[in-house]
């Protein structure tokens, strides 16, 4: 094509990982991406594969030796049997039983070291695409679901499992079989040979129509599966909204018609193989019979000998013996490289908050943040943030207030790094955040938000998470500081209960201040709390204000909080609208005024009485 260029300047990523249809300079980079990924994964096995190729080809090429000998014991042989001499007979047999002994010892051996390289393959990939998928941003996450992670992770790693495991050997070694043999029917005989040839004109052009066609539906197939998955995952995970708003029919329905494409595809792919399979064995059929007349007649006016003919025969026939195993395993060669087209796009990601090249230690930062001339918006989205001047010193703890949409968790989330900004910078003791190591990054500032995630593990071992040397005591003295310790005592086997366990189940609220000890115990300059109180009941937050206000007292705190009574403990109020800060304050002092806060104030007040 005109004015392409030949490889895609910007690497594809999962960008058009749904594309059953890619133009061919895409298709092309893709395939090479693919192939990149393979070499690298092979790289630190290269002795192995090469002795795995080697095995194969030894295997191979005394595999084709048995029709030789054969001919060789008719024809020259039993004749000299025939006179007492059998010397020749006794060789040949020997060299036939020694043939057989050595392709299936190098058989045994290759499909060892094979299976090795397999393995140690689709580790190293697993282990990337976890790695990988624990490097990326945020920013992709939202919009590559977990579903599709988990079809990368599953599916597509066993589809490669089970082309390693076995197809790639059958695919080389079929190949090579075919090859050796063919070389041994020319050398043999070149008019049987030349039959062959012909005979390979049309087994060559229904197996590229069969490519083409299968590429094309296992493209799709891997789409559809991969669907299924992402749905059912999603359900899954929103099951309780599901079972809220009577979604299980249109659930059903949805999740039928994707099966219904899934099955329909597999169908048409299973229709390829029942006209290809039969198309190769009537060829070989036919190119048998052709042979047998052929090379009777020659037999006939002397110009053949029998055992040549039954040599060539055997070739002929067991020429497309491989064939029809390559095509099986071609299938699932098709879907191993579907499957690693998209691992290899997801590999190549690269994640939108990187670490510097040359990061800045901070390793005891004080806290004091500073927003220049922030402008931000997620992605090509709309602006969020248009120019944000903050200055927050060292130990202030600010409550970001403002109505729904109107950029306090986002700031949060600058603060936190999951995002960087389009415009300006964000700060930390005069460092902007992207020239940061991140480890110095993740130990200074610490988020809590309201999801408060639970890993499986005891409640000891979440609570530890961010420090997991923390003793039993420092664990302990960080869940009475939030005022968790009381209810972690009452939980089945106090702090050493499984939460996810039966039993061990905590809820909402429970959940929230376990992740404020934990926060706690990680000990941050700036801490974070985005609605993490928004759980608690009025005395449980009481209690954590209890426990909040002695541990912000000296660090960095920015709490967004609906309640206002959370909002009281802050030593000044932000008060955001449309991505600005429109009131600034110290609580007293907007209360007294006539702004926002103030109007938010008295309402709340009024609806106490
Ligand atoms: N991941 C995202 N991708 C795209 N747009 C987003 C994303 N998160 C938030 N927004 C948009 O950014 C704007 C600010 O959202 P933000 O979550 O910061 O508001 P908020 O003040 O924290 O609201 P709330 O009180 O409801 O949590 C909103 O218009 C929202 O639609």
């Amino acid at each position: 094509m005109k004015g392409v260029p030949a490889t895609p300047s910007v690497p594809l990523g999962v960008q058009d990982e749904e594309n059953s249809q890619l133009d061919r300079v895409h298709s092309k980079a893709v395939r090479r991406r693919s192939l990149r990924l393979l070499g690298s994964t092979l790289a630190p096995l290269r002795a192995t594969f090469v002795g795995t190729v080697v095995l194969v080809v030894i295997a191979q090429a005394t595999r084709v030796l048995g029709p030789a000998l054969i001919a060789l014991a008719v024809d020259t042989a039993l004749p000299q049997a025939q006179a007492g001499n059998w010397g020749p007979a006794i060789w040949i047999s020997g060299g036939y039983v020694l043939a057989a002994i050595v392709a299936g010892a190098t058989t045994a051996a290759f499909i060892r070291l094979a299976a090795r390289v397999s393995q140690t393959v689709l580790l190293d990939l697993r282990q990337r695409v976890f790695g990988q998928t624990q490097r990326l941003s945020l920013e992709f996450h939202e919009s590559y679901t977990s579903g599709r992670i988990i079809s990368r992770q599953t599916s597509d790693l066993e589809a490669l499992r089970e082309l390693l495991d076995s197809g790639v050997t059958s695919l080389a070694s079929g190949f090579l079989y075919m090859v050796f043999t063919a070389v041994s029917l020319f050398v043999l005989d070149v008019q049987a040979g030349l039959v062959l040839l012909v005979a390979a004109i049309p087994v060559w052009l229904i197996t590229r129509w069969f490519q083409k066609r299968s590429q094309v539906l296992y493209r799709i197939s891997r789409v559809a599966s991969a669907r299924l998955i992402v749905n059912f995952v999603e359900n899954m995970t929103g099951i309780r909204a599901v079972q809220a708003f009577r979604r299980e029919d249109a659930n059903n329905a949805r999740y039928g018609a994707l099966t219904e494409d899934y099955r329909a595809n597999t169908a048409r792919t299973m229709g390829l193989n029942g006209i290809y399979d039969p198309a190769l064995q009537l060829t070989g059929n036919v190119t048998v019979a052709v042979a047998l007349a052929f090379g009777g007649f020659r037999v006939l006016d002397g110009s053949l000998e029998v055992g040549v003919l039954i040599a060539t025969l055997l070739y002929t026939k067991r020429f497309f013996q491989p064939v029809q195993q390559m095509a099986m395993f071609y299938n699932s060669f098709q879907s191993a490289a579907a499957a690693l087209e998209k691992i290899s796009g997801l590999l190549e990601e690269i994640p939108t908050v990187r670490q510097a090249a040359d990061p800045v230690p901070l390793p005891n930062a004080k806290g004091a943040l500073r927003f220049s001339d922030v402008e931000f918006g997620y992605g090509a989205g709309k602006v969020v943030l248009p120019n944000l001047d903050l200055d927050i010193p060292a130990g202030q703890t600010i409550a970001l207030v403002g109505q729904t949409g109107a950029g306090k968790s986002t700031v949060a989330k600058l603060v936190a790094r999951f995002y960087d900004v389009t415009g300006g910078s964000v700060t930390l003791d005069g460092v902007d955040l992207r020239e940061l190591a991140s480890r110095d990054l993740r130990r200074a500032i610490v988020m809590v938000t309201q999801e408060a995630y639970l890993f499986s593990g005891t409640v000891r071992d979440n609570i530890a998470l961010a420090k997991p040397e923390a003793t039993d005591s420092e664990v302990e003295a960080a869940a009475r500081a939030v005022g968790a310790h009381d209810f972690i005592l009452a939980l089945p086997d106090g702090y050493d209960t499984d939460v996810n366990k039966r039993g061990g189940r905590v809820s909402a609220g429970q959940r929230q201040l376990i992740s404020f000890a934990r926060a706690f115990l990680a000990d941050p300059a700036v801490l974070i709390l985005d609605e993490a109180t928004s759980s608690l009941d009025i005395p449980g937050e009481r209690l954590v204000q209890r426990g909040l206000q002695t541990l912000l007292a000296d660090r960095t705190a920015l709490i967004i909080a609906h309640r206002l009574s959370t909002v009281a403990i802050a030593d000044r109020v932000l008060v955001m609208s449309d991505g600005r800060v429109v009131e600034d304050g110290t609580p007293e002092e907007l209360i007294a005024g006539d702004g926002r806060f103030a109007a938010l104030h008295h309402a709340w007040e009024d609806s106490l009485v």
